[in-house]
C-alpha cells in the first residue's frame, strides 16, 4: 500500500536542507521560487507547516536524537529524522511517520542506503520521545542573535520572547471597514486594537470575505503604525517601502491620497494585487525611496530591517541569517530617515517603524535622527490609540511592541514605531 504524507514530508525535508545549507535560503525565498508549486495545496501546506514547526522545535528535536546516533548523518537524513521526530512528539501516529520517513530516505538516490538506520532510530523515538519532549526546555535562539537580545531586553524578557517563538502566530487581520463583521464572519475576536484574530485558520483565500476584500492579512503589530500615524480623508500620505501593502491598504481605506514607493517590482505588484481586490486606490510608484519626491502632510516609512520581530511566522530567519547585513539595513534606516524628512510639509508628521527587536533599528535610530534634525520632535500624545499599554512606551516616546506581550492571547510581532513632528 502506498504510504501517504510522503510527498508533503519530502517537500518539508528539501525545505529544511536549503534553509540549513551552508549557503541558506529564507522560506520565503523558496517559496516565491515556487518549489512547492508541483505540489497539491494541502501538501504544500502540509509540508510548509512542517518544516517551520521543526525549525521551532529543532533544539528539541536534536536533542532527543542524539542519544540515538553516534555520529551526524548526512544533513538530509537528519532533516528526516528531525521532521519525523516532530512529528511524533506532537502526537503523529507511531507507524505512519515511521513508515513515511523510511519510505521517503529508501527512494533517495543517495541515502537509500540508510533507510535502516531512520528505521531504527524513530522507532526509538516513538517508544520514548513524546515523554521526554515536554521535559526539555524551551529552544532558544542561536547566539549570534540571542547576544544581543539578552543585552537589550534582559534574560527574562528573553525567555519570554522565545515562549512566544516556539508557540507560533495566529492568523490576524485587518478590517477595510468594520471589525466586528469581520470577526462574525472569520469566527475570530477584535482585539483591543481593532485587528482581528482567528486561532484556527485554514486556507487564507478561502475565508469569508476575501475574496470581497473585506480584509487583509497584517499582524496586529503592524496594523499599529497607521493606527499611531492617524491619517485623515484627503491628506496627502507618502507611503516608503510599501510593499505588499498591508499599510497602504489602511492609508488608502481612510480616505487618505496616498503615494506609495518601493523598489521591488514583484512585491509592488503584489500591492497592485491587493489593492485590486480590496476596491481600494493608491498612487504605485516602483523606485528607490531614496528618489522620492514631493511634498507630503504625514509620511509612513516602514523601513527595511533585519525582521528579528516576526521569528514567530518565520523561524527559518535564525537558522538562514547571521547577522552580517543589519550593520548596511542600519546605515540604510538613517538615510530613509532623513530623505523622507525633506519630504514632509512643516508641520507635517511621519512615523517610522520597523518590524525589528534591535534597538539600534528602532529606539536607537530615533535618538540620533532627533539629533541630526533640529526640527524633529517625537509625537508621544499620537501613541493614544485604542488598545496601546502606557507600559509599551519607551524613553524617547516611542512604542515598543515585543511577541511575549499578550502572551495569553496569541502575541503579537516586535515592531518599533515612533511619530516624529515636523516644527511648523
Ligand atoms: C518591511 S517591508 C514593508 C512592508 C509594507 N510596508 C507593508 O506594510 O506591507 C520593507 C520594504 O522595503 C522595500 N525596500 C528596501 N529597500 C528599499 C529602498 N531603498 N527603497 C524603496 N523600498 C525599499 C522592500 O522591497 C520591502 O518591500
Amino acid at each position: 500500500m502506498a504510504e501517504t504524507g510522503v510527498d508533503a514530508r519530502r517537500s518539508a525535508v528539501y525545505l529544511l536542507d536549503q534553509i540549513l545549507d551552508d549557503e541558506p535560503r529564507l522560506l520565503s525565498e523558496l517559496l516565491g521560487a515556487g518549489v512547492l508549486d508541483r505540489l497539491a495545496p494541502d501538501d504544500r501546506a502540509r509540508a510548509q507547516r512542517l518544516a517551520m514547526e521543526t525549525l521551532r522545535g529543532m533544539e528539541r528535536a536534536d536533542r532527543i536524537l542524539q542519544k540515538h546516533l553516534r555520529k551526524y548523518p548526512p544533513l538530509t537524513v537528519r532533516n528526516a529524522l528531525r521532521v519525523g521526530t516532530i512529528e511524533l512528539c506532537q502526537g503523529g501516529a507511531a507507524h505512519g511517520v515511521v513508515n513515511a520517513m523510511v519510505t521517503l530516505i529508501a527512494g533517495h538516490k543517495r541515502y537509500g542506503h540508510l533507510k535502516g538506520l531512520v528505521n531504527a532510530v524513530l522507532r526509538k523515538v516513538a517508544a520514548e520521545g513524546p515523554e521526554i519532549w515536554p521535559t526539555l526546555r524551551t529552544p532558544r535562539l542561536p547566539k549570534w542573535l540571542r547576544g544581543p537580545l539578552v543585552e537589550a531586553w534582559g534574560p527574562q524578557a528573553m525567555a519570554a520572547i522565545e515562549a512566544a517563538h516556539f508557540a507560533g502566530a495566529p492568523l490576524d487581520l485587518t478590517a477595510r471597514s468594520d471589525p466586528a463583521a469581520v470577526a462574525e464572519a472569520v469566527g475570530g475576536v477584535v482585539l483591543p486594537t481593532g485587528s482581528v484574530r482567528v486561532a484556527d485558520a485554514g486556507q487564507v483565500t478561502g475565508m469569508p470575505g476575501y475574496a470581497a476584500g473585506d480584509w487583509w492579512v497584517q499582524d496586529a503589530a503592524a496594523a499599529l503604525p497607521v493606527r499611531v500615524l492617524g491619517p485623515q480623508q484627503g491628506e496627502a500620505i507618502l507611503d516608503l517601502c510599501a510593499a505588499p501593502g498591508g499599510k497602504t491598504m489602511q492609508l488608502a481605506a481612510a480616505g487618505a491620497d496616498v503615494t506609495a514607493v518601493d523598489d521591488a517590482e514583484g512585491r509592488m505588484a503584489r500591492v497592485k494585487e491587493n489593492l485590486k481586490r480590496t476596491g481600494l486606490r493608491a498612487d504605485l510608484q516602483v523606485k528607490d525611496a531614496r528618489a522620492a519626491t514631493g511634498a507630503y502632510d504625514a509620511i509612513l516609512l516602514d523601513a527595511p530591517c533585519s525582521a528579528t520581530g516576526t521569528i514567530r511566522r518565520h523561524p527559518d530567519l535564525p537558522f538562514a541569517k547571521d547577522g552580517a547585513e543589519f550593520g548596511a539595513l542600519i546605515a540604510l534606516q538613517e538615510e530613509l530617515i532623513d530623505h523622507a524628512w525633506g519630504l514632509l510639509k512643516p508641520g507635517g508628521r511621519m512615523v517610522f517603524c520597523t518590524c525589528s527587536l534591535l534597538p539600534d533599528e528602532g529606539e536607537v535610530q530615533v535618538d540620533e535622527a532627533l539629533e541630526r534634525h533640529g526640527d524633529m520632535r517625537v509625537d508621544s500624545d499620537a501613541l493614544a490609540c485604542e488598545g496601546v499599554d502606557a507600559g509599551w512606551i519607551t524613553a524617547e516616546g516611542g512604542l515598543r511592541l515585543r511577541p511575549d506581550y499578550w502572551a495569553d492571547a496569541g502575541g503579537m510581532d516586535g515592531f518599533y514605531i515612533a511619530c516624529l513632528r515636523k516644527e511648523a
